[in-house]
């Protein structure tokens, strides 16, 4: 059945205009005014914009960490990406010393089969760089699709990996064409600093801010990226919390080094001072990197608005506060790390961001979608409204006034970190290649009808971008 949007006003990265928006066997075949309308499903979207679907490039869905694993699977957690306006989303696939890379694959494949109802790629963990991995690693970029590899720097003892891994694995990509991305923080250094809070009798949620303070997180990033400089290769620095690591992402690009910086909503609009809440609510908090002091939130969104940073990740790692942050009583260091934010990321970006002025509607796409489209390989498929694209579709109203509650949002968890944050604008419907995943702020998807994304290699929106601008003679 054709479906054709009407009265919405299309953003792209580029262009802000009012047009009618044909869908047919999920992708947009058409765009123009007064589309003509015999035989076709008519979709009113009078007063609201028309997003291409949000593209989230960080999350943990069903992931064992901190000793118990994050409550959001990838049928909950999709479910509340979609409502939030996501339409895809690239999850983390963790592999382990010892065992094969495809192993891991297949893992991550068996917990999203049959359960994510928006669209889904991996990158790829890497804990080791040895002759097994390097053999393997062709197969993994070239036919399962995965063109991202990752490296922690941190969480000693468990995720880290040396700077000798990370050195071969960038090579690695610079030959094979993927992204290297890094969780950029010292995990030597931060390893010392919580035995010694600890042993100082230090235990209470703020304790996990102090021992990671800003320092280890430049320390990190200004290490990555010297040394994707000496490898020639490509980097993409995650999470991105604190002015320092972002100074050291716009110092490496103005030299010239091919590296990338996404930053999180949480630390846009939440600090430190809420890890010191009472009765532990703290833990509620704690993230790595941590929250950091309020005047960075400032530095953060002008690295957005400027495009030092360019993209934003959800970090979505959802734990309950009862029964799982709680491990962490009377020892921080037990506190699981991260937050459920998937659900909120989009429209936390358009009200903070640009309703208050601090970025434009098109660079709102561009940071929500259409950037992560193009470092990931999914564009021009996914990430914009183009004839051809993937009818990934937001459709946005910009007037609706909502405040966050983890009594009403969709993710697993038993409280949101945002709780009792105002929004202004929402998606009311919500399109995954032509289909309705939420109409009217109602879930209609399936589990399962999310499809795995084989991505292209790193810099191939470069080439055809180029190609369809170069006159051959
Ligand atoms: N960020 C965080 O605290 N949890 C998720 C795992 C990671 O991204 O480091
Ligand atoms: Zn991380
Ligand atoms: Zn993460």
């Amino acid at each position: 059945m054709i479906k054709i949007i009407k009265n919405g006003v299309v953003v792209t990265a580029a262009d802000t205009y009012r047009a009618d928006v044909c869908i047919e066997n999920g992708v947009v075949t058409q765009i123009g005014e007064n589309l003509p309308i015999v035989g076709a499903e008519v979709i009113d979207a009078k007063g609201c914009y028309l997003f291409p679907g949000g593209i989230d490039p960080h999350t943990h869905l069903d992931m064992p960490f901190g000793g118990t694993v994050t409550k959001d699977n990838f049928e909950t957690g999709t479910i509340a990406a979609a409502f939030g306006g996501t339409t895809t989303i690239i999850d983390f696939c963790l592999t382990t010393k010892g065992a094969t890379l495809k192993s891991a694959v297949d893992t991550w494949h068996a917990k999203s089969k049959d359960k994510a109802v928006i669209d889904y790629g991996f990158h790829l963990q890497i804990v080791e760089m040895n002759n097994e991995k390097l053999a393997e690693l062709p197969k993994m970029i070239e036919e399962e699709g995965i063109t991202s590899l990752k490296v922690f720097m941190a969480y000693k003892n468990q995720f880290q990996a040396d700077d000798e891994t990370l050195f071969k694995t960038l090579i690695a990509a610079r030959d094979l064409g993927a992204l290297v991305m890094v969780h950029a923080e010292n995990g030597d250094v931060i390893d010392y600093l919580v035995k010694k809070a600890l042993e100082d009798g230090n235990t209470d949620p703020i304790f996990h801010a102090l021992t990671r303070p800003p320092e280890v997180e430049a320390e990190a990033t200004g290490r990555a990226a010297t040394l994707t400089e000496l490898a020639k290769s490509q980097l993409y620095v995650v999470h991105v919390s604190c002015a320092e690591a972002a100074r050291k992402i716009a110092e490496a690009r103005s030299k010239g080094i091919d590296i990338w910086g996404e930053t999180c909503p949480q630390y846009l609009v939440l600090d430190q001072s809420y890890l010191e809440k009472p009765n532990f609510e703290g833990a509620k908090y704690v993230w790595s990197p941590p929250l950091r002091e309020k005047w960075n939130q400032a530095e953060l969104w002008n690295a957005l608005k400027t495009g030092q940073l360019q993209t934003l990740g959800s970090d979505q790692c959802s734990f309950d506060f009862v029964g799982q942050k709680d491990l962490g009583k009377g020892d921080f260091s037990k506190i699981p790390n991260g937050g459920p934010i998937i659900e909120d990321r989009v429209s936390i970006l358009y009200s903070e961001g640009v309703n208050k002025g601090r970025i434009s509607i098109n660079q709102f796409v561009d940071i929500t979608s259409t950037k992560a489209a193009k470092l990931f390989g999914l564009y021009p498929k996914k990430g914009t409204i183009a004839i051809g694209a993937d009818a990934d579709i937001v459709i946005f109203d910009p007037t609706v006034e909502r405040v966050i509650s983890a009594d009403i949002h969709h993710m697993a968890v038993d409280y949101n970190a945002f709780e009792g944050m105002k929004v202004t604008g929402e998606p009311v419907s919500v399109l995954s290649r032509g289909e309705f995943v939420i109409r009217d702020k109602q879930f209609v998807g399936k589990p399962g009808s999310g499809q795995f994304l084989k991505r292209a290699k790193y810099g191939s929106d470069k080439k055809s971008e180029h190609e369809s601008t170069t006159l051959t003679f």
